[in-house]
């Protein structure tokens, strides 16, 4: 009879022979097939891997999908130069192919990727002739990316011992038509996605998918994140596995502080925080069909393969941090509705808030000052007049009448945030936090506490931002928190 302590196992090996069709999906992103030399670690990282099904969804090679906006946004501006930079994109391509595939073999390859790029030659030469740029025609470009790379990918996967089925995502991921941040339909994804081929090796593109009636969309930038986990969603994956250029998930931005280092664990929601604010290496949608299918995901590093990175799942280990990771987003704006006629005004801030939706502008955070004198919301600063034409038009009598003042719009402003499950019913973090800045001369323009306590936010001219990362860093994740050098620039 075994001991119990070998239960756990025997119940594993047992539940894995049972589903022996159990899948593992794994998404590469832009770093991780930037070149020929990427794409053979990539190749050796999936080699090494002995799941009886593996689902690999990639990225556009490395800056591509930035090159492809610059790329229409030349055609539109009638700039006859967009012609160069699909010669350079072309040979960008062609020299992976023929770094990863033998002689004899690249002329298919080569063929269907000048095929490709002939296509995108065609489009940019409508945008040219026509002016036409709308955003079906954005997405539509920038999709050239994702189908480019996973063609490479598949056929390097082919020369290296590796059979795989080459499939395009946009005809299993159905959207609306919101073309440059498509929303997905999951229930007729979920559906499509059954269909997908039963075989050991499926390559997918990121980012890519299609509206109901056709139309080239995209999940919005880094989105190949959230392909990978609505794959491993419909497919009831045992994992899903993020492979970028770092360990994981870290204290903070490793480009913005020294110190950070690789969190172990993390539980979904606060994974989903720091993604939301900032940690670019995962996508914010990216958690929401994970959680309620219960599948783990890990984040790894497609060049550091043997270090353990993070995991992700709804009950991680319970951790001595009270904080676990602190996010920075920069490029915010805030924006003020004041003046003495709102007090005791209803129907203010939702006036306030359908103006704003009524515009599609997502809301960073919103605070109150208790006098209920004023309102104030956090946005992208791309968005920032927008908000303040919808605003003021909403309220032009009131503002005519001097009730309320002009709407006020603050910028370059940045949000940063401090996480963890562990804040919560710890009182004396958020006070710790403001005093630290307080002391350090960093003014705080405005506070806000999620509901659930998972996170603390503080908004700050964005000048102050990196001073303050680094300095609350230091404070919560360095022992000794001798004030780094970047703290003290
Ligand atoms: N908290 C964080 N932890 C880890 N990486 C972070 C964090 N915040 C920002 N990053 C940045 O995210 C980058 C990885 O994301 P990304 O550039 O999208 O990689 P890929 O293109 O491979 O998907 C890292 O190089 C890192 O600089
Ligand atoms: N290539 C797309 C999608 C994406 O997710 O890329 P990455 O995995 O490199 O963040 C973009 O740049 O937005």
């Amino acid at each position: 009879m075994a001991s119990s302590a070998l239960w756990p196992e025997i119940i594993v090996e047992l539940t894995f022979s049972l589903t022996p069709d159990l899948m593992l999906v794994m998404k590469f992103g832009g770093t991780s097939v930037a070149n020929a030399g990427a794409i053979r670690q990539l190749i050796s990282i999936v080699r090494e891997k002995n799941n009886p099904r593996m689902l690999v969804v990639v990225s556009a090679m490395s800056k591509v999908t930035d090159l492809l906006i610059s790329l229409y946004q030349q055609a539109a501006g009638h700039d006859a130069a967009y012609l160069d930079l699909i010669t350079q994109l072309e040979a960008k391509h062609m020299e992976a192919i023929e770094d990863l595939v033998p002689m004899s073999q690249q002329i298919e390859i080569k063929g269907r990727i000048k095929m490709i790029f002939r296509e995108l030659e065609d489009v940019c030469r409508g945008i040219y002739l026509l002016d036409e740029l709308s955003d079906n025609t954005k997405a539509r470009v920038m999709a050239y990316g994702e189908r480019l790379s996973s063609a490479i990918v598949s056929v390097a996967f082919q020369h290296h011992g590796l059979p795989n089925t080459l499939v395009d995502s946009r005809d299993y991921i159905i959207t609306d038509t919101t073309y440059l941040n498509a929303k997905v339909n999951l229930k007729a994804t979920y559906a499509q996605m059954q269909d997908l081929p039963q075989v050991e090796l499926i390559v997918a593109p990121g980012f890519i998918s299609r509206s109901a009636d056709g139309k080239t969309t995209v999940l919005g930038r880094g989105g190949s994140d959230y392909t990978a986990s609505l794959y491993a969603a419909a497919l009831q994956a045992e994992a899903l596995e993020i492979w970028s250029d770092v360990d994981g998930m870290y204290t903070t931005d490793p480009r913005k502080a020294a110190a950070a280092y690789s969190i172990e664990e993390l539980s979904y929601e606060e994974a989903m925080e720091l993604a939301y604010f900032g940690a670019k290496v995962l996508y914010p949608p990216t958690i929401a069909p994970l959680v309620s299918a219960k599948i783990p995901l890990v984040l790894k590093n497609t060049f550091n393969p043997s270090h353990k990175g993070t995991l992700i799942t709804a009950n991680p280990a319970p951790s001595q941090q009270n904080v676990k990771g602190i996010s920075c987003i920069d490029h915010i704006a805030v924006l003020t509705v004041s003046g003495s006629g709102m007090v005791g005004v209803p129907g203010v801030a939702m006036r306030l808030f359908k103006a704003v939706a009524l515009e599609c502008i997502n809301i960073y955070f919103i605070t109150q000052s208790s006098s209920e004198q004023s309102i104030t919301i956090g946005l992208a600063e791309a968005e920032g007049e927008k908000a303040v034409q919808a605003i003021s038009q909403e309220f032009s009598d009131d503002i005519s009448q001097g009730l309320l003042n002009p709407v006020s719009l603050e910028t370059p402003m940045s949000i940063v945030a401090l996480v963890g499950n562990g804040m919560i019913q710890q009182p004396g973090i958020a006070g710790k936090a403001f005093s630290l800045l307080g002391d350090h001369q960093i003014n705080i323009r405005a506070i806000a506490q999620g509901a659930t306590e998972r996170i603390i936010s503080v908004v700050l001219n964005t000048n102050d931002a990196h001073r303050a990362v680094n300095l609350l860093h230091d404070c919560f994740f360095v022992s000794t928190p001798e004030p780094s050098a970047a703290t003290l620039a």
